[in-house]
């Protein structure tokens, strides 16, 4: 595994990356922004102009026709070229939360299966679907309409400058003092926004946990107000979110006041000045007007403060997924010389626990490796190392004598068929479902894939038969039929080595003998690792090994291991007990 350098450039510098092929659209509605916002200041002008000349009673009906068309071309111009501004900013926006979409994707299949077991289902939905989605918002509105908010403004001071300086400092003057009131709301801002950010996380990760869990839920009898964690996750978002808000409140009413109240010292001021002289009547009217479009987009463009926060929350929560850990595989294929896997001196730890310890392990080629042991011994830890699920924390894992830290993940996979404990359909037809073992298979291949692991006829009885989604068959199917549905898409794979993790264990009896035979039919020729409980189905295997708390405790065939080994001794009286008390001495003593 490798460490991924993380990246080093700001949020902006991440967001641009994502952004890389739609740079073009993102200018085109900077220009239409900015063309807008000198359009949106002719309005402005000619109501100044009108006024004035209605003072000076210069004013002609062929003026105002003029003036107000004039003005009235300036808004529709605003709006339009506006409105096409904002049109390019979505599409700029959403191409970007394509962008980072994908590369979460990309990611998920890239980290190892560690990082998403131990990641939450509801983080990694919230990050991929709402953090995601928390940035369209800000970005396809802060190009268009931060861009217009502070250019307005700012093309507004320069021509107050242009007409008379001291109107203009006039009507600057509570903008400043209303943005050090504003500063306030910066107060523990960073932790309170952290805060809230989390406690929607957590709220995520609950309801998730909570409708994942509702069968147990509903079994012990409990409600969504017993169920302890989702109303402390609900009651701790709403104390962050309001927590934040009290400490916002005040500054925002008082500071959104004074930025606003631009009047408050250019109007009497500007009224002084006109009547002692030093300044026209047409200037002091032009100036007041001017100065009204001010405090509007001021407000509007301190308003954008929060979308950064969301911008640099989002980003940086973005950029720590895609920053993990790696498993780094080569791409050229290697010769794999047969079907073994060889354990040499292998340790592997979940995070700071290690649970397998100095492993030292040959699998049969061509034949059945079964692995035994205890509840939590380490052997399904085993299966996903040979599957390439997790990287041993030490020691060389070799398939066909290769590293298979060598192997490129789709040859391994091509050559490691791994049918785990839990079978997990997708909710699409049952025909998509056994073909995700090959996608290029016929459906006729895939109705002999059925055929082999003895669900054809299931599923013709099911409504639509093989068209009938899994999702709407869920219900419907035993745990022995969903088993051989699996099979079948292994079988399909057509993969030297088979690896069996459990796969009896959700069997009913009445559907053993059918997923055994489908089973003794997947495996004919190939090398099988079988982890198993039934003892009685491995009996036979050409080896047994057998674990104890993460080390290998003995291993050879049956008769051997209840002559030399204690535990396996031990187990196997358990297991016929279990079975049957009477079929115990007969077992034994064949052994
Ligand atoms: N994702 C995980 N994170 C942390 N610890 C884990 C994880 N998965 C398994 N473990 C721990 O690793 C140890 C070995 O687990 P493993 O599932 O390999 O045992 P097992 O022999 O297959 O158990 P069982 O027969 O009950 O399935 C156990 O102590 C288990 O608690």
């Amino acid at each position: 595994m490798n460490e991924k350098p993380k990246i080093q450039t700001g949020t902006v510098g991440k967001l641009i990356v994502f952004a890389q092929d739609c740079y073009g659209k993102m200018a085109a509605s900077v220009f239409l922004a900015v063309i807008g916002i000198l359009c949106g200041m002719i309005p402005y002008f000619c109501v100044a102009r009108l006024t004035a000349d209605f003072f000076y009673e210069e004013q002609t009906m062929k003026a105002v026709v003029g003036w107000s068309t004039l003005a009235v071309l300036g808004l529709l111009l605003k709006m339009t070229l506006t409105t096409w501004s904002s049109m390019k900013s979505h599409e700029a926006a959403f191409t970007v939360l394509k962008n980072i979409r994908e590369k979460l994707t990309r990611k998920m299949e890239r980290v190892p299966m560690g990082v998403m077991i131990d990641t939450p289902t509801g983080t990694l939905k919230s990050l991929v679907v709402d953090t995601v989605d928390k940035l369209e918002k800000p970005l396809a509105h802060i190009l268009p309409e931060m861009i217009s908010n502070i250019f307005a403004p700012i093309a507004i001071l320069v021509m107050l400058f242009a007409m008379d300086w001291r109107m203009a400092l006039a009507t600057l003057a509570t903008v400043p003092i209303g943005f050090v009131i504003l500063m306030g709301q910066m107060i523990g801002y960073k932790e309170k926004s952290e805060r809230y950010i989390r406690a929607g996380n957590e709220m995520n990760n609950a309801i998730v946990e909570y409708v994942n869990g509702i069968e147990v839920i509903k079994a012990f009898n409990q409600s969504a107000s017993s169920y302890g964690k989702f109303t402390d996750a609900v009651k701790f978002f709403r104390d962050s979110t309001l927590d934040w808000w009290k400490g916002c409140w005040l500054f925002s009413s008082i500071g959104y006041t004074v930025i606003s109240s631009t009047l408050l010292f250019s109007l009497p001021l500007g009224a002084y000045w006109f009547r002692t002289g030093m300044l026209d009547f047409s200037t002091f009217i032009t100036c007041i007007i001017l100065s009204m479009g001010i405090a509007g987009p001021i407000m509007a463009a301190t308003q954008f403060v929060d979308d950064f926060a969301v911008i640099y929350q989002s980003v940086e929560q973005v950029d720590t997924f895609l920053g993990q850990k790696e498993m780094d595989r080569p791409s050229a294929p290697v010769i794999l010389s047969d079907s073994e896997f060889e354990f040499q001196d292998v340790s592997f730890a979940y995070k700071d626990t290690e649970v397998l310890h100095h492993i030292n392990l040959k699998t049969v080629p061509h034949g059945v490796t079964a692995i035994v042991g205890p509840s939590g011994s380490g052997k399904s830890t085993i299966a996903k190392l040979m599957a390439g699920f997790w990287e041993a924390t030490s020691g060389n894992i070799l398939l066909g004598g290769q590293n298979i830290k060598d192997i490129p993940f789709p040859q391994l996979m091509e050559h490691v068929g791994y049918v785990a404990q839990d079978n997990f359909l997708f909710d699409t037809s049952i025909m998509e479902n056994i073909r995700l073992g090959r996608k290029d298979a016929s459906d006729g291949e895939v109705i002999a894939a059925a055929k082999a692991a003895n669900c054809h006829e299931f599923i013709q009885k099911l409504e639509y038969g093989y068209d009938t989604k899994a999702g709407d068959a869920g219900s419907k199917l035993s745990g022995g039929e969903r088993q051989r549905i699996t099979i079948a898409r292994t079988m399909l794979k057509k993969s030297d080595v088979i690896i069996l993790d459990e796969a009896t264990a959700f069997a009913d009896p009445e559907s053993e003998s059918m997923v055994q035979s489908a089973i003794n039919k997947l495996i004919a020729g190939k090398t099988l690792i079988v982890i198993a409980h039934r003892l009685s189905t491995i009996k036979n295997a050409d080896k047994i090994v057998v674990m104890d708390s993460g080390e290998i405790v003995a291993e050879g065939k049956q008769e051997e291991l209840l002559k030399n080994c204690s535990l396996y001794n031990r187990m196997w009286r358990d297991h016929i007990t279990a079975m049957d008390g009477s079929v115990l001495e007969q077992e034994v003593e064949s052994c």
